[in-house]
């Protein structure tokens, strides 16, 4: 599906333009660009038959200038470590955009999670956290839910490492249950934060919620929610679409209708409110607001110039190509970069692991009060920003992160 080699090139030029505007020098580069430490394991998994198989994962820690690595963990068939340093790489930025006191990190196991059963799963995730406990933990790296992943994972993971610690360490994760030291509201989070910038994004374009329609790749945590959200705001959402199928339905699709019956079949195929049609076609409906929310590299030089909408908010890490955002940008469609657009779940995971530090935890609405205004703050500063200097989007909010963690390691000396 993507035309450029590789997630983590597209990472790079888009760290190579943030740098280029600031005038760094080659060591400065250097570090920006390199993970400071990376471990690749090998986990064997018996599988419920009794047979073996090796399954490889991987732990990037991009950055840690400005705090501990935090980032989610992935369950993929297509995992690799370069796109795990991508992904790695994005979270720097990200938490530093929103002002976290974090640094960035990725983990992922080449694994397609719905081949295993549940039980399979847990010995996979056991081991592999197993494997991870001399790097993470409260104070270094902090994992959280991504694509092939959720509160059960992480559950698992703060289980598995409290064992070996000797007593119950819910900072370990994030993302986890509720009922087992979770936030109220990190599970909506992402497509809560996505929603709050697509309405920002859309008032700065002067579209009204009920005279606007959208599109939304991917129906799973984060597309889910998204569609959701739209919904809710008056958005019509014209066509949604997971591995098995896109579906369309002009007139606008029945979202909670649509969820009820994803609750029932695991996909929107077959859903009776709407058409099928061929994946190749989503990204040409035209619509106001488009919405990846699935995976990597699928706005490229070959689905770009058919994208007839006003703006992409990036739900996914890394759906659009530096060679497509420059088509974009030609054709006057603004895009909401995935470092501000999908910073919703890093920024409650950080209020999980705040309260889960302190042992009190904070009520739904509180969450989401603060939730917003941070997502809020910071389209108001990369606007700003991207204003002053004539940057797009992406490139103001990835030279923002870029300083701020360039300036954190400065400011711990030059001479360590
Ligand atoms: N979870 C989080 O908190 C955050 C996630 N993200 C990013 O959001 C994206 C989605 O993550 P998340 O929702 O958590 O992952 P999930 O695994 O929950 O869902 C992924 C969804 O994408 C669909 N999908 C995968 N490949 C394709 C494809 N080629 N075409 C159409 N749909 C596809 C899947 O379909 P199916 O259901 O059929 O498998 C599923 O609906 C990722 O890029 C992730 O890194 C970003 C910030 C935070
Ligand atoms: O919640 C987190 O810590 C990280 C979520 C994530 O992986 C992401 O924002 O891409």
């Amino acid at each position: 599906m993507s035309s450029t080699p590789h997630p983590l090139d597209d990472a790079r030029t888009q760290l190579a333009e943030a740098i280029q505007f600031l005038g760094f020098d080659d060591g400065m580069r250097r570090m920006l660009e390199t993970a400071r430490k990376e471990v690749t394991v090998a986990i064997p998994l018996r599988r419920d038959d009794g047979t073996m198989e090796l399954h490889i994962g991987h732990r990037v820690q991009h950055n840690i200038s400005r705090g501990p690595a935090k980032g989610g963990i992935r369950y993929s068939p297509n995992v690799d470590l370069n796109e795990v340093r991508a992904l790695a790489m994005w979270m720097t930025w990200k938490c530093a955009l929103l002002d976290l006191p974090y640094g960035g990190a990725k983990g992922g196991v080449q694994v397609d999670p719905l081949a295993l059963s549940t039980r399979e799963l847990e010995r996979l995730t056991r081991r592999y956290t197993s494997e991870l406990i001399p790097l993470i933990g409260p104070g270094k790296d902090i994992p959280a839910p991504d694509m092939g992943t959720d509160e059960q994972t992480m559950a698992w993971m703060m289980d598995t490492y409290s064992v070996a610690m000797g007593h119950t360490v819910l900072g370990t994760v994030t993302g986890k249950p509720v009922n087992l030291g979770g936030s109220q509201g990190r599970a909506a989070a992402t497509s809560r934060g996505i929603v709050y910038t697509t309405l920002n994004a859309m008032e700065s374009v002067g579209l009204k919620p009920s005279q606007t329609t959208a599109i939304v790749q991917g129906f799973g945590k984060v597309g889910r929610g998204a569609a959701r959200f739209l919904h809710e705001a008056g958005v019509k959402v014209l066509a949604v679409a997971d591995v098995y199928s896109t579906i369309r339905n002009d007139k606008g699709i029945d979202i909670p209708a649509l969820e009820a019956f994803v609750d029932e079949t695991g996909t929107v195929k077959g859903f009776p409110g709407a058409d099928p049609i061929p994946p190749s076609e989503l990204f040409a409906i035209p619509c106001d607001v488009v919405v990846p929310a699935a995976i990597e590299g699928v706005i490229t030089e070959q689905t770009a110039p058919m994208i007839d909408a006003k703006l992409i908010v990036e739900g996914a890490n890394g759906p659009t190509t530096p060679t497509a955002d420059a088509i974009l940008e030609d054709k006057g469609i603004l895009v909401v970069p995935d470092i501000l657009a999908n910073a919703g779940g890093v920024i409650v995971s950080y209020f999980e692991w705040v309260q889960a530090n302190q042992s009190y935890w904070w009520t739904e609405n509180e969450v989401n009060e603060r939730l917003r205004a941070r997502m809020d703050r910071a389209w108001d500063e990369v606007t700003a920003f991207s204003r002053d200097h004539g940057l797009s989007l992406r490139t103001a909010a990835t030279t923002m992160a870029v300083k701020r963690v360039a300036e954190a390691h400065v400011s711990r000396g030059l001479y360590p």
